[in-house]
């Protein structure tokens, strides 16, 4: 291929290679793709989009921008309980993007189809004069009436998170030339979390049955435990000591107790935060060990609205905001 990338030359080459493993595809030369949903299972579909300057930096490597692409979809899909088969990909591609660009950028997409065995089953290919705009549509497939949703949490569950809050918000720190103060170990395992979320594909389709109401973290710990909280018609306390934090997070926070609002509230996790009755604790705890996940309870869901955040002392901590918002209108 040229330098110069050709639209249909690039779908041909780059994506439809992607598309192989599902018939349904038609390799990329249909107006649409076919899908089958086995009887007895529900399809979950979920859209996000990531923009350039927005989501992530526009110097982070294109192959680990497709990779993020999937991966904060497949995060959507965890959540549900849903077991990822396909995504549809639309891009817009800034009109001086290069091929090489483009080929490490199909690189990585190749890279997670085939680590998280899905395909790319069609798409949108188009120019931008702004900047570089990617949106990705995943499918997956749950038993029918067992997805995990958000309005199930009950008064009286334990709150649980899968793995470290906190690594993706202070990796973008770390990521734009901050934190000096932390070693460079850190400092790279921080920006690692920021450019490339490990969603929770395995854990979450385990949680279904066990888990009463799930969500993925994106926004904020604290600003989406909110949006579980209102979808159950509940509140939540998190006892903030036992937010799990990674060791580059922890050094962090000793080194500055302000970035603790930074972890609680920053997004970027791409963690499961699911709610479960009291009595589902020990198989939570196998599932943990089963999967290779850690699990981690940080609270419990309470009568009432909103969600409170207490230090060791029981004292409320106050928080400047309490997650990422595109628009700070004033809410509806
Ligand atoms: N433009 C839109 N049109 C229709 N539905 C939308 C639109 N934007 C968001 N939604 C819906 O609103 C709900 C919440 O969306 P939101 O994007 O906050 O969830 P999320 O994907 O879990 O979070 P994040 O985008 O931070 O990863 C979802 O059901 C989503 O499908
Ligand atoms: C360069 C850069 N600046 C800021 C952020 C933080 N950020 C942007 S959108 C978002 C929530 C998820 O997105 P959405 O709700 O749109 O799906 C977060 C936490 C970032 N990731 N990169
Ligand atoms: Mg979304
Ligand atoms: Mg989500
Ligand atoms: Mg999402």
């Amino acid at each position: 291929m040229s330098t110069q990338p050709d639209e249909f030359a690039l779908i041909a080459e780059l994506f439809a290679p992607l598309a192989a493993s599902y018939p349904g595809a038609l390799g990329l030369t249909d107006d649409a793709a076919l899908l089958e949903v086995p009887d007895g299972q529900q399809l979950v579909v979920t859209v996000d989009a990531m923009v350039a300057g927005v989501h992530f930096l526009p110097d982070d490597p294109p192959d680990l921008v497709a990779r993020k692409l999937i991966r904060v979809n497949l995060s959507d899909l965890a959540a549900k309980g849903a077991v990822p088969f396909a995504v549809l990909l639309a891009a817009s591609f800034p009109t001086d993007v290069s091929m090489a660009w483009l080929t490490t950028f199909a690189a990585g997409l190749k890279q997670d189809v085939e680590s998280y065995a899905i395909a790319l089953i069609g798409g949108d290919t188009v120019s931008t004069p702004g900047p570089l705009t990617l949106s990705l549509t995943a499918f997956g497939r749950v038993e029918a009436g067992r997805a995990l949703l958000r309005r199930h949490a009950q008064v009286g569950d334990r709150l649980w998170v899968s793995g470290t809050i906190g690594d993706g918000a202070l990796g973008l720190l770390a990521a734009q030339g901050g934190l000096l103060d932390l070693s460079a170990e850190h400092r790279d395992a921080l920006a690692d979390r920021y450019r490339l979320p490990r969603p929770r594909s395995l854990l979450g389709p385990r949680l279904v049955g066990v888990a009463r109401a799930a969500m993925d973290v994106s926004d904020g710990l604290v600003q989406d435990l909110g949006h579980l909280c209102r979808a159950s018609g509940v509140g939540a306390v998190v006892e903030a000591d036992k937010v799990p934090l990674s060791a580059a997070a922890r050094a962090v926070v000793a080194a500055d107790q302000s970035r603790l609002a930074t972890v609680l509230t920053g997004g970027d996790d791409y963690e499961l935060l699911f709610t479960a009755p009291r009595e589902g604790t020990d198989l939570l705890l196998t599932l943990a060990r089963e999967t290779d996940t850690s699990l981690t309870e940080i609270g419990c869901i309470t009568a009432g609205t909103g969600v409170t955040v207490l230090d060791r002392d029981g004292q409320a901590v106050l928080l400047p905001r309490q997650g990422w918002r595109h628009f700070r209108g004033e809410p509806a």
